[in-house]
């Protein structure tokens, strides 16, 4: 097989993480996909739980932390985990789930279904497992534990070789790859699904994917975007890939001392300043120091409006004293983006008194936001004291030099050989914000790689050239996007913002709210409710999911920037 076929069983357990983010993501936001199945707040717990050991045929091997947690995925998640890789994947598998503390043997199979016709048995490279069967159940206990063996012995094996072929791939550009009976979508459909898009990406965008999944010796083992077990961690957000520069460095001061002495530095800590500048880097950075000079540390981040969300299930399923337990027997509590609990005004309440809780029982807390407490103004003058109590830094817009490095270190960490040219044309032209920054980077390094083009400035040039700050000066209105979107897709503008859930408008509708986010300043809460009231989460979680589809899929790259110019002559007229 040549190194750029893709194969389904190498990448199972990276396409499972990311799916799995997907369709956590999903069925939390307000436009669910409607290919996907609704899943409980219980399920979703559950999700995060399992592990992908590996695909083996037909049969995708999952391991659970305990018994419990594999039998009450037996019982209610086995279905709809099917029914997402058939959609996903369009792979029709049976599952088979071991836990981990070695309790598998006795809440599997079913050993009486065996040898009855219905269970076909194969081999498998040498190996004897079935090839198809209908459920887990189909398996025996031994035949799951082998099965586990098995795969992981496979992980083992394509994760050395694809770090291996990592390291002689970085020039097997997009289109180098070739078909084979693993090939995910044999009969593409004309609206791409995402791991279609992986076909077409280059090993090395493969990779870059992966890599933002799991670390690339590790066989991958949690989905979350690569978060970090209960504390919702993003393992990607550490000190070692936060660059430092006049911009940043006393909020980065802070928080390394907040990591380093909790509760006894600056309690709370709390980090402002506008979009996209590393706040969010910054949080989740504290909170993987702090567990790592204490790994019993029990550290939580959650976003405002997660622990709105928490709250309002815990009053609506009677487990206020759950909440409570899950906020306040915490060593450290990390709340991004606190100026969403403005209006709020039962969260704040709830907040009010974790937030006492914690302080007087010497534990710390960091907070986030767009502002400074006292622009906070809807927010409750004792909830605003207090977070004035503690320590207030910013974070700014970073000088050129710093944009430079920042770009410097995203390129190293995609694998990506960014010529200094290029690096200082982007980072020039993108002083506003990191995640401008690293858009514009995505765009170039989609470009280069999907028109087969070198990286240097003049194909830069021309990937930017439709986000090019020399337009800025043309003011883009939401109503400008969400015009030319529908009318490109052949909609109408109700049905573009509106709440038909049919692929068709939700991916219009997700690249609108893209484009909002890369063509206006607006606040992702005004974004929101341009798209029809929608939450500042759906307007998020859209711009994440076109971001990756970019990187990967030619179809989106070309229709992102087609619209793009389509937009700006629009706002001119
Ligand atoms: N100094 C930095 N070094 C490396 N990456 C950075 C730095 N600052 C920001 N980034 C990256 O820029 C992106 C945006 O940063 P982040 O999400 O932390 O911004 P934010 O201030 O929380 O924005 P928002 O308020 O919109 O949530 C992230 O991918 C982050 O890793």
């Amino acid at each position: 097989m040549s190194n750029s076929n893709f194969s389904i069983e190498e990448h199972f357990p990276d396409m499972w993480d990311a799916i799995m983010h997907d369709w956590l993501a999903d069925s939390s936001s307000e436009s669910p996909d409607p290919d996907l199945p609704a899943i409980s707040p219980k399920q979703r717990s559950l999700l995060r739980k399992v592990k992908p050991v590996g695909l083996m045929g037909r049969i995708v091997v999952l391991e659970t932390p305990n018994r419990w947690t594999k039998e009450s995925i037996e019982q209610d998640l086995i279905d709809p985990i099917k029914h997402v890789l058939k959609t996903r994947l369009d792979l029709s598998v049976s599952l088979a789930i071991t836990s981990t503390n070695g309790d598998s043997a006795d809440s599997d199979a079913e050993e009486t279904t065996h040898g009855t016709g219905e269970t076909g048995r194969g081999t498998h490279e040498g190996a004897s497992i079935p090839q198809s069967v209908a459920t887990a159940e189909d398996l025996s206990n031994t035949e799951v534990e082998q099965l586990v063996t098995q795969a992981e012995e496979k992980n083992k094996t394509t994760t050395e070789e694809a770090q291996q072929r990592r390291e002689h791939d970085a020039d097997e550009l997009a289109g180098q790859y070739s078909a084979s009976e693993n090939r995910i979508d044999p009969n593409p459909s004309p609206t791409p699904r995402h791991w279609t898009h992986k076909e077409q990406a280059t090993s090395e965008q493969t990779y870059r994917s992966a890599a933002r999944h799991s670390s690339p010796t590790q066989p991958s083992s949690n989905f979350n975007d690569g978060l970090d077990g209960d504390s919702l961690l993003n393992k990607n957000y550490t000190f070692e890939s936060f660059v430092v520069g006049s911009s940043n460095n006393f909020a980065a001061a802070a928080c390394r001392a907040v990591a380093e002495a909790p509760a006894k530095a600056y309690n709370p800590l709390f980090i402002w300043g506008e979009s996209g500048l590393g706040k969010t880097h910054l949080l989740h950075a504290i909170g993987h120091y702090a567990k790592e000079l204490q790994p019993n540390m029990r550290v939580l981040y959650v976003s405002s409006e997660e622990l709105t969300n928490d709250f309002i299930n815990s009053i609506a399923n009677d487990t206020r004293e759950s909440f409570k337990r899950r906020y306040r027997n915490l060593d450290m509590l990390i709340v991004d983006d606190i100026q969403f609990l403005q209006n709020k005004e039962s969260t704040q309440e709830e907040f009010f008194h974790t937030f006492n809780a914690l302080h007087q029982a010497n534990k710390q807390i960091v907070l986030s936001s767009d502002r400074p407490p006292r622009q906070l103004t809807t927010l409750e003058d004792r909830l605003r004291t207090r977070f004035e109590g503690g320590l207030i830094t910013d974070v700014q817009t970073p000088d050129l030099e710093t944009r430079i490095a920042i770009l410097t270190k995203k390129a190293e960490s995609d694998n990506v050989q960014l010529p200094e040219d290029v690096k200082v044309l982007i980072a020039s032209r993108y002083e506003k914000s990191i995640r401008e920054l690293d858009g514009a980077l995505i765009r170039v390094t989609a470009y280069c790689a999907l028109s087969h083009e070198p990286l240097t400035v003049e194909t830069a040039e021309i990937a930017l050239r439709d986000i090019s700050p020399a337009d800025q000066d043309v003011e883009i209105v939401p109503q400008h996007v969400i015009e030319v979107v529908a009318n490109y897709f052949n909609l109408t503008t109700d049905e573009l913002v509106g709440k038909g859930r049919a692929k068709k408008f939700v991916q219009a509708r997700q690249i609108a709210m893209y484009l909002c986010r890369e063509l206006t300043d607006l606040s992702l809460p005004k974004l929101g409710s341009s798209f029809g009231g929608r939450d500042h989460t759906t307007v998020m979680y859209a711009e994440r999911r076109v971001r990756e589809s970019l990187s990967e899929n030619k179809k989106v790259f070309d229709q992102v920037q087609e619209l793009t110019q389509k937009i700006k002559s629009h706002a001119r007229d």
